[in-house]
């Protein structure tokens, strides 16, 4: 080959435009993906819009999700971070959401992909800063929509869904929009399946003097957090509904790795159902899989958010990794 005295040095991609996240479908358009150029990645299952993994850039995941769990839409999904709408737990003693199942039915519902936004298009967003916005939505009118939340919720309503993935953090939020002429109450929580080493190591920091609600203590159930030990272990079955002022971080072995932020989430439930509650959940697996996992879900869960005609509830939770 004849060389060329004005060749340039080196040949560069596209000058200026970093590389930007991928974003894939499954197959079966069950699931959507995304990659950051650095290696880090987010998986959404349509059925209830719930992520399924979150992988920091050596391909650790860092959300717990039974073996057992089904990603088929036959129910909702044991793992990731489904999310809870309209009611949190059961109601039987509230008008509206009596009827409706346990957690609502936004996990059991099929959301649309309404599209993604990366580094380039996400304002504020430093260009050398890679991140992608998966953006999903629910509504009354939709065809996937759980035919429970016609029968029992007969609400006109509106869901946006966005989850954003950062090097080193996800984001997961949401706006509850009333399109109905009347109010309506509801409860909305990301039920958050955290992954961690050994349930026996794991301390979380954030909750000391905290008021909670023992769900576990049927018989007296309001309780507060003692002040001392500044952080809580976990050495049975915990089922939680903590009002924490400020963060919740989890470390383990005196290694902080997750620390936890809301946005207009009063609440944090912590729950893990130990050894007997996982072998009566027939899609807990493995058994043992309870020393794996630590739910640490934010949420408006006491209580109820009363949204007016026309206006809607936003929330949102910030995972930051921390190891
Ligand atoms: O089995 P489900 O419906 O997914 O609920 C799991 C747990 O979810 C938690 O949020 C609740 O506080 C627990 O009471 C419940 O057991």
């Amino acid at each position: 080959m004849v060389g060329r005295a004005n060749k340039p040095k080196e040949l560069v991609s596209t000058p200026g435009l970093p590389p930007q996240a991928t974003v894939t479908f499954s197959e079966d358009n069950s699931r959507v993906r995304a990659e950051l150029p650095t290696g880090e990645s987010v998986e959404v299952l349509l059925y209830g819009a719930t992520v399924i993994s979150w992988k920091d850039a050596s391909g650790d995941e860092k959300l717990w999700l039974s073996d057992a769990a089904k990603l088929d839409g036959s129910r909702a999904v044991r793992g990731g971070i489904p999310v809870v709408f309209p009611v949190f737990s059961t109601a039987p003693d509230h008008p509206q959401t009596k009827d409706l199942p346990q957690h609502g039915f936004a996990r059991t519902s099929r959301w649309e992909f309404l599209g993604k936004s990366t580094s380039e298009s996400l304002v504020g967003k430093a260009a050398n800063e890679p991140t992608v916005k998966l953006d999903f939505g629910l509504s009354s009118a939709a065809p996937g929509l759980d035919p429970k939340a016609s029968a029992h919720w007969p609400f006109k309503f509106n869901l946006i869904y966005s989850v954003t993935l950062n090097q080193r953090s996800l984001t997961t939020s949401i706006v509850a929009a009333n399109d109905d002429s009347a109010p309506f109450d509801c409860q909305v929580l990301m039920h958050t399946y955290l992954r961690v080493k050994d349930i026996t190591n794991v301390e979380i920091t954030g909750l000391a003097s905290a008021p909670y609600f023992d769900k576990v203590d049927s018989a007296n159930p309001h309780k507060t957090q003692p002040a001392e030990p500044a952080a809580a272990t976990i050495t049975g079955e915990t089922d939680r509904v903590y009002t924490p002022a400020g963060d919740v971080t989890v470390a383990e072995g005196g290694v902080p790795r997750y620390r936890v932020t809301r946005e207009n989430f009063g609440n944090v439930v912590v729950w893990n159902p130990w050894a007997d509650k996982a072998r009566a959940i027939p899609d807990f697996e493995p058994k043992h899989g309870f020393r794996n996992m630590l739910c640490v879900e934010p949420g408006a869960v006491a209580g109820w958010q009363s949204v007016e005609s026309g206006d809607a509830f936003e929330g949102a939770q910030t995972i930051t990794l921390l190891d």
